[in-house]
C-alpha cells in the first residue's frame, strides 16, 4: 500500500475515534467558532510576496525536520516577517503535530492560519473552524469530487477559504468547481516524494484564472519562486527550507527581504 492510502486509512479510524471523544455540536460552542475569519486568498492578491510559511516538525519523505522549536514562538516570527498566512500541520502520526498547534498558533498570531491536515470527513473541517482555522485544505488525489463539492461547500458557509491541491491534471480536471479559493500545485508526489517545480509550470495554464495559484512544495530559493511567478503563480508554500533552521520566523524575514529587494 502506498504512504497517502495508508495515511488515510489511519486517519479514517482516527476521526472516527475523535467524533465520539467531542461532539459536533461541542466543537460548534467553541469561542473561535464565532472568530470572524481572514481570508487567505484576499491577502495572496494583494501581496507581492505571497509566502505561507509552515509549521512542520517531520514528514514521512524527511523523518525528523526540526523538533526543537515551539509553535508559538514560530508563528509570532512568520507573522513578524510579513508572511501572507501560515500552515499549521495537524496530523500527529505522521508529521508530529496536533489541533493544539492549531491553537497555539491562533494564541500567538492574527495571520490566517491554515488547517494543513488529510481531511476525508466533514468533522474535520468543524473542527478546524473550532480551533482557529480559516483555511482549509482538501486534497484531490483522496477526494471524490462529490466529496470535494460537499466539503468545500461546507467550509464556505464557515467563512472559510478552500486551499485544492493537486498534482496532474486529471485531479486538477475533477476538482474544479466555484466553491474553491485557491488551487494549489504539489510539486511533492505525495505517492513517491519526488520533487519537481516542473509540475506547477505544466499545470499552471490548466488553472482558471479565477482561482489564487498557489504551488507547494520543495521551494527553498528566491530564485525559484522568481521562476514562478510568471506562471501565474501568486502564492508560496514553504515548509522545510525555514523549519530546518534554528528560527524558522527570522529565516523567513531574510527571505522576502531578500526577495522584495
Ligand atoms: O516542506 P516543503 O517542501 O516546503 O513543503 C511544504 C508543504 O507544501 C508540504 O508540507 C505539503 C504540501 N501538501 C501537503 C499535504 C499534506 C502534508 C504536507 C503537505
Amino acid at each position: 500500500m502506498d504512504i497517502l492510502s495508508q495515511i488515510v486509512n489511519d486517519k479514517r479510524i482516527e476521526v472516527n475515534l475523535r467524533k465520539q471523544l467531542i461532539p459536533i455540536k461541542q466543537l460548534e460552542q467553541s469561542i473561535l467558532f464565532e472568530r470572524e475569519t481572514v481570508s487567505l486568498a484576499k491577502k495572496l492578491k494583494n501581496s507581492t510576496s505571497g509566502i505561507i510559511a509552515e509549521h512542520k516538525r517531520r514528514s514521512p519523505s524527511k523523518q525528523v525536520i526540526n523538533h526543537d522549536l515551539n509553535v508559538f514562538d514560530v508563528a509570532k516570527g512568520y507573522q513578524d516577517a510579513g508572511v501572507c498566512g501560515m500552515s499549521v500541520l495537524t496530523d500527529g502520526k505522521y508529521f508530529g503535530g496536533s489541533l493544539d498547534d492549531l491553537l497555539t498558533a491562533r494564541a500567538s498570531s492574527n495571520l490566517p492560519l491554515l488547517r494543513k491536515e488529510f481531511i476525508i470527513d466533514i468533522y474535520q473541517i468543524i473542527e478546524a473552524k473550532a480551533y482557529g482555522a480559516d483555511v482549509i485544505l482538501l486534497i484531490a488525489a483522496i477526494l471524490t469530487k462529490e466529496e470535494i463539492k460537499t466539503f468545500s461547500e461546507l467550509a464556505k458557509s464557515l467563512n472559510m477559504d478552500v486551499l485544492l491541491e493537486v498534482h496532474n491534471q486529471t485531479e486538477l480536471h475533477k476538482s474544479i468547481m466555484p466553491s474553491l479559493d485557491m488551487l494549489g500545485v504539489n510539486n511533492r508526489n505525495l505517492k513517491t516524494f519526488e520533487v519537481s517545480l516542473e509540475t506547477s509550470k505544466q499545470l499552471s495554464d490548466l488553472i482558471p484564472n479565477d482561482f489564487v495559484k498557489v504551488s507547494e512544495s520543495g521551494i527553498s530559493s528566491i530564485q525559484a519562486i522568481k521562476t514562478l511567478q510568471p506562471f501565474g503563480y501568486k502564492g508560496f508554500l514553504i515548509g522545510e527550507n525555514f523549519m530546518k533552521t534554528n528560527n524558522a520566523g527570522e529565516s523567513a524575514k531574510q527571505f522576502i527581504q531578500t526577495l522584495n529587494n
